[in-house]
């Protein structure tokens, strides 16, 4: 076979990914994407001793030494204006208040006794620094928050909120447009005549764009013919930094999407993987800009979107593992592999154990109601027993 094979392919995308342009995105807007930065803390968190409990701030060795309690003070959450305890002293006191110096324990509410003013403490387990929260205790001012290329989530903006950030440097996502190319192809809510089919490409790369935060720019529908499909990709290529088409890539006498994109000037980096399904897929690239023609098998799309567009689109936003989504596990009956080429097939994974599903021809979309994952299977035809190690990516 004259084309590459899986793994070369995906080298070659790996080896052209660049890193997206830096940018201020107010935190909000920061989530999903990578930071661009090391992120070090401005601060102390807590900035403060506070108390962890609703209750009373005492000095532990004066209680120890039996010395009267009495409660002088009330101290609310906010309070700027602090006491400071004498000997005997102690402070009502607010889960999150300062803890005003002269105390260094908190004894809950529900664990004391009130007589004219005393505190009596009925905690068995109490300890000095009970229920005190210490400065810094969860971060000290210059500690690193979050690495350079980290994959900013919820959890990291709530992190980072509590240091006070307004903005953070991310990448910047690549600006992504859509080409369908097909002279069959009907939108949905449009009645079907012989010969038609509705159109799901675009949909279903829309949504895959989607999960990794990609709006497209674009997504236009192109009739089998050479001219309009040198034209669409000329208006596009001066739009969008990456350009994702689908069909008229294999050998018929109506796919025009390889000559039109070297016609266009785009250098090809590969045609053809040694796989099944996806094999005629183009690889491409004009200047610094680049474009991945899939074949218009609705399931080769998603395949091929899977393997290679998704991470090359993710290392663009910051992703430096390539092989995020990529495990192992044990197939859970045997398989007759039955051609040298690398396949990739529907399957569901649970607990250590991957079931292959039963449709795997690519004009088939029924098998992604149930897969979480597709099993990737290479080298010589054979009989790949059952309890076999396989390689398997999460979709
Ligand atoms: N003589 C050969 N014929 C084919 C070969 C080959 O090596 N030699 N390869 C086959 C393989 S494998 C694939 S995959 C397809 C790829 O063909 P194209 O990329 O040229 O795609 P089309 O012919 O335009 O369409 C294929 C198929 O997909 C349907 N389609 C296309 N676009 C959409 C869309 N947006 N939404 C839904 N469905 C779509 C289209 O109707 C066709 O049924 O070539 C084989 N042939
Ligand atoms: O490469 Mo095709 O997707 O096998 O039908």
């Amino acid at each position: 076979m004259n084309f590459i094979t899986v793994s070369q392919a995906k080298d070659i995308v790996k080896s052209e990914i660049y890193q997206g342009s830096i940018v201020k995105k107010n935190l909000e807007e920061a989530l999903y994407h990578y930071t661009a930065e090391d992120i070090y803390a401005p601060l102390d968190v807590p900035s403060f001793d506070n108390s962890a409990m609703d209750g009373y701030a005492f000095n532990y060795e004066q209680y120890k030494e039996k010395i009267p309690l009495k409660i002088s003070y009330t101290i609310q959450a906010g309070a700027t204006d602090l006491p400071i305890l004498k000997k005997g002293e102690v402070a009502r006191i607010y889960t999150g208040a300062p803890i005003p110096k002269g105390a260094d324990t908190v004894v809950m509410q529900e664990k004391i006794k009130e007589n004219l003013g005393e505190l009596q403490i009925q905690d068995s387990k109490i300890f000095q620094g009970m229920n005190v929260r210490l400065k810094a205790s969860q971060t000290k001012k210059g500690d690193l928050l979050v690495p350079k290329n980290t994959f900013i989530n919820s959890g990291i903006v709530g992190f980072l909120a509590g240091f006070g950030f307004t903005q953070l440097p991310v990448y910047a996502f690549p600006k992504v447009g859509l080409i369908v190319t097909g002279n069959e192809l009907v939108e949905a809510g449009k009645p079907l005549q012989q010969g038609q089919i509705y159109e799901s490409n675009s949909q279903a790369l829309k949504a895959l764009l989607q999960d990794i935060n990609i709006q497209p720019h674009k997504i236009v529908k192109v009739l089998d013919d050479k001219d309009s499909t040198i034209e669409t990709i000329q208006d596009f290529w001066e739009e969008v930094d990456i350009l994702i088409m689908t069909g008229g890539i294999s050998v018929g006498d109506y796919d025009f999407v390889k000559e039109a994109l070297e016609i266009s000037g785009v250098e090809k980096l590969f045609y053809k993987i040694q796989q099944k399904p996806g094999k005629p897929i183009f690889f491409g690239k004009k200047k610094n800009k680049y474009v991945f023609a899939l074949p218009g098998n609705p399931a080769s799309v998603l395949i091929n979107f899977y393997q290679y567009v998704r991470p090359f689109l993710e290392g663009i936003q910051g992703n430096l593992n390539f092989n995020k989504s990529k495990r192992t596990a044990r197939l859970a009956t045997a398989y007759k592999k039955e051609n040298t080429l690398t396949l990739f097939l529907k399957a569901i994974y649970k607990q250590g154990k991957v079931c292959l599903l039963p449709t795997q021809e690519s004009y088939k979309m029924d098998a992604f109601t149930k897969a979480n994952c597709l099993v990737e299977l290479h080298g010589d035809p054979r009989l790949i027993e059952e309890n076999e190690e396989v390689t398997l990516w999460k979709i």
